[in-house]
């Protein structure tokens, strides 16, 4: 008998056939055999970890154990960037194999960011395709990764590199799953947050500047708030341009310059994707501003309210904390990875206020370089 649990919010994301709701709420995990069994009558599920969620891993396989939806026991990824990589794909899927996944059964993805783009591309892939649901237990996975169905794994050559999109079924965010996240983990995810207000709603990063402090000791209140506004407005952006063929780029904000500094620290840890991207949002908002399309107030008040929760917004921060930095060399070798560059043409999301990002085409390269070549000094 599993417990009655009610979402405090849903969110839909509308795709047609492949639309799906996402819960958000307390407690849901108790309520994910409830949950799952009505989204998807008659399918078992095989769940995928991360080896750090291992309370809440036992707790759901028991909860679908006793309800008759579990496929076998959970297989265990461990922690970190390094796993989104060919071999613990190749690892995943041999033991989903092994549990017997056929076409009409399901994997749950439970962990963060990474759990969600490694199992959710396993699932993309095995055979051909079986339905994924997202329980995502960091707060970037909550208000970013689990939504909108990019899957994926890093490669030597940089972020995201091999991967396709694969909508969940379900996405069931747990924020009592919170309370175990380390503070460091928690502000990367804040970064995501914050990009959600800079991109597209000055009024929510007013509201962010005011209340961050509260959602950092995860005051119930504005972090619900915060969660569901981020992703109400991802969810908004997906169902407008599910492949990234227009707006979906904006979500990209921050990202050519983090996935670079990312990939140059070699998904050890050293910098987290969330810090890497708070950097990436005030290089792009001050390359914005150095470019003559923001006010220099647009770049100041990004950049003062990603430092006041504690990221490293320059070079020479960076440098501080790991003893090291990027060269020019580096960095612009890894942002010619980018999936914006189009007929070898660099694009890059810029600031025109906050609130207010747009894809500026064609950027030239020397200015980027000559722009780069000041930060890394700066
Ligand atoms: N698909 C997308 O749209 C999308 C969007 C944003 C980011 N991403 C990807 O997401 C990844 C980053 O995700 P992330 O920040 O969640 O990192 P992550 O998955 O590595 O999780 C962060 C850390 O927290 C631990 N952890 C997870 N949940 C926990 C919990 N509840 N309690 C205690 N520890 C917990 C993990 O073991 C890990 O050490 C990157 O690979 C990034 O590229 C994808
Ligand atoms: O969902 C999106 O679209 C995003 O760009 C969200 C990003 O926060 C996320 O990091 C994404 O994985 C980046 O995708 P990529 O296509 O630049 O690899
Ligand atoms: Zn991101």
């Amino acid at each position: 008998m599993t417990a009655q649990v009610k979402p405090s919010a849903r969110v839909d994301v509308e795709l047609g056939e492949r639309s799906y709701p996402i819960l958000i709420g307390n407690g849901l995990i108790a309520g994910a055999p409830q949950f799952l069994a009505e989204t998807l009558p008659g399918t078992r599920f095989a769940i995928v970890a991360d080896e750090a969620v291992r309370a809440y891993a036992e707790q759901l396989e028991a909860g679908l154990a006793g309800a008759g939806l579990l496929l076998g026991p959970t297989v265990y990824v461990p922690s970190g960037e390094a796993s989104k990589s060919f071999a613990s794909l190749e690892r995943v899927t041999a033991a989903l194999l092994d549990l017997g996944v056929e076409r009409d059964h399901a994997v749950v993805a439970l962990g963060g960011g990474v759990i969600g783009d490694l199992a959710g591309f396993a699932a993309a892939t095995l055979k051909r395709g079986v339905r994924v649901v997202q329980v995502p237990t960091t707060l970037l996975a909550q208000v970013d990764s689990s939504v909108g169905g990019k899957t994926g794994i890093d490669t030597q050559h940089g972020k995201n590199l091999v991967g396709a999109f694969h909508q969940p079924s379900l996405v069931l965010i747990d924020l009592d799953t919170l309370k175990t996240l380390p503070p460091r983990e928690f502000r990367a995810g804040y970064a995501e947050v914050a990009k959600y207000g800079a991109l597209g709603d000055s009024v929510f990063f007013r509201w962010l500047e005011d209340n961050a402090a509260a959602i950092f000791e995860l005051d119930t209140y504005p972090l619900t708030d915060a969660v569901e506004t981020s992703v109400r407005m991802k969810a908004e952006i997906v169902s407008r341009d599910e492949k990234e063929a227009g707006d979906r780029a904006l979500l990209n904000l921050g990202h050519t310059f983090g996935h670079a500094v990312e990939a140059w620290a070699g998904y050890s840890g050293d910098v987290l994707h969330g810090e890497a991207v708070a950097l990436g949002m005030v290089l792009a908002a001050r390359f914005s501003e150095a470019e003559g399309f923001c006010a220099h107030t647009v770049s100041r008040r990004l950049e003062d309210h990603l430092a006041e929760v504690g990221f490293a917004t320059t070079f020479s921060e960076l440098r501080q904390r790991l003893g090291r930095a990027p060269t020019l060399d580096e960095l612009t070798g890894f942002m010619e990875q980018d999936k914006k560059v189009k007929d070898g043409k660099m694009n890059l999301v810029l600031l025109s206020g906050i609130g207010n990002a747009f894809v500026a085409k064609d950027v030239a390269r020397d200015k980027i370089r000559a722009f780069l070549a000041a930060e890394l000094e700066r």
